[in-house]
């Protein structure tokens, strides 16, 4: 798939910005803060309703305005659909496909799928585990748009759960009874959502493993430690539990051990927002292995980070679809062997976007259509 024309309306930096573009790679270059990242972000944005930058939508409404409108032409196997997500501050989105309004916002998920490369992405290896969690479950949701409600609901019944386990932890007498039958009906909730969490997380990660192996080794070609490997870290034993009912029983029986602790501390501590995902480096299959995150070189972290983000694109790619990859600042930060490397491995896609501060900063295996974009005006080197 690829995005043909681009259209922003109050939209970051841009009150209005019309761009098309073709399939191949485009390169917006232009000086720090001129609002190459903003056009990305956008088209980011209508993949998986949320910014690789940001955590709310805030920042992504231009000062002043109270309503940013992000629309893109999407081409996918000859076929062009129009998609546009109204970002409303302090208001409830909206979302349109061909002008017609979708029911339920997160209906947009997954009609565009991009994979974005930035240099956030050293979080991956260098970060907490909830960097690695919303890792995986981003891609989940592009691979399967369903789950964006179980995240949704998984989120929901967390907060519900842990205001009462403050409550709970508090009350006394016939007061704390009355919480703890509460509980017990939220201990189900999470059990129950939380298994299908953690069901497609287990699934996904099998999936992704062994694009994870060979992205690692064609990036780090030549390194020492070639073997690379990702594991899900449950925070409690599963035992062999990997289908949904299995799992929620097995929280469940987790969450009756731990209740105590739980009240105590008036947070859930059992479920997969416990979790993290595991990555690990050896000579080979049987050698000891390292894990990635305290032992790894800075070069060795980037080549995983890279590696994490070429696996995801192969997965969807294996799934029967070309995602648009965004290649977003990323070749600065890269020595020259894993840029050149980089150039080559993304040089077949569909659609590469990429933005840089310099022309120098894009190699030249990625030739192809080149925007300067200054003071928010984006104009085509013809
Ligand atoms: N909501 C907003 N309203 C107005 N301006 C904004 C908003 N959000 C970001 N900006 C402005 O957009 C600019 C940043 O644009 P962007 O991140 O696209 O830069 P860039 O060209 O990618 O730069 P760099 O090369 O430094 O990454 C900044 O000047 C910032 O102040």
């Amino acid at each position: 798939m690829h995005v043909s024309h681009l259209s922003l309306h109050d939209f970051r930096s841009y009150a209005a910005a019309e761009v098309s573009l073709d399939a191949g790679v485009t390169a917006f270059v232009g000086r720090n803060g001129q609002g190459k990242t903003n056009l990305v972000e956008a088209i980011d944005y209508l993949s998986r309703l949320q910014s690789h930058r940001v955590a709310t939508d805030a920042p992504l409404v231009r000062a002043g305005a109270d309503q940013a409108v992000v629309r893109a032409a999407v081409v996918r196997d000859g076929r062009t659909a129009v998609l546009e997500v109204e970002i409303n501050a302090g208001r409830a989105n909206k979302a349109r496909v061909n002008k017609s309004p979708l029911p339920r916002t997160r209906d947009l998920v997954g009609l565009v799928r991009t994979v974005v490369f930035s240099p956030e992405d050293l979080a991956l290896v260098k970060g907490d585990p909830s960097d690695r969690r919303r890792f995986l479950d981003d891609l989940l949701v592009l691979r399967a748009p369903r789950l964006a409600g179980v995240r949704a609901d998984y989120d929901r019944v967390l907060k519900q759960r842990n205001s009462l386990l403050k409550t709970a932890g508090v009350a006394r007498g016939s007061a704390r009874e009355g919480a703890l039958a509460t509980l017990s009906v939220w201990d189900d909730h999470l059990a129950r959502v939380g298994a299908e969490l953690l069901a497609a997380r287990l699934a996904l990660v099998e999936a992704l493993r062994p694009y994870v192996g060979k992205a690692y080794e064609t990036v780090a070609r030549g390194a020492s430690r070639d073997d690379a490997e990702i594991d899900y870290k449950p925070s409690f034993d599963l035992g062999d539990a990997t289908a949904p009912a299995e799992l929620a029983a097995a929280i469940l029986a987790e969450v009756a051990r731990r209740q105590k602790d739980e009240l105590d501390r008036g947070v859930s501590l059992v479920g997969p927002h416990r979790d993290d995902l595991l990555l690990s480096l050896g000579h080979g299959p049987d050698d000891a292995r390292l894990p990635v995150k305290g032992y790894a070189s800075h070069g060795e972290s980037w080549s995983f980070a890279l590696a994490l983000r070429l696996a995801s694109y192969d997965l969807l790619r294996a799934d029967g679809d070309d995602p648009i990859l965004i290649l977003d600042d990323v070749f600065a930060e890269l020595d020259a062997g894993r840029r050149e490397q980089l150039a080559e491995l993304v040089s077949g896609a569909e659609q590469v976007l990429v933005t840089a501060a310099v022309p120098e900063d894009v190699p030249a295996a990625l030739a192809g259509a080149r925007y300067r974009v200054a003071a928010g005006e984006v104009t085509r080197d013809e």
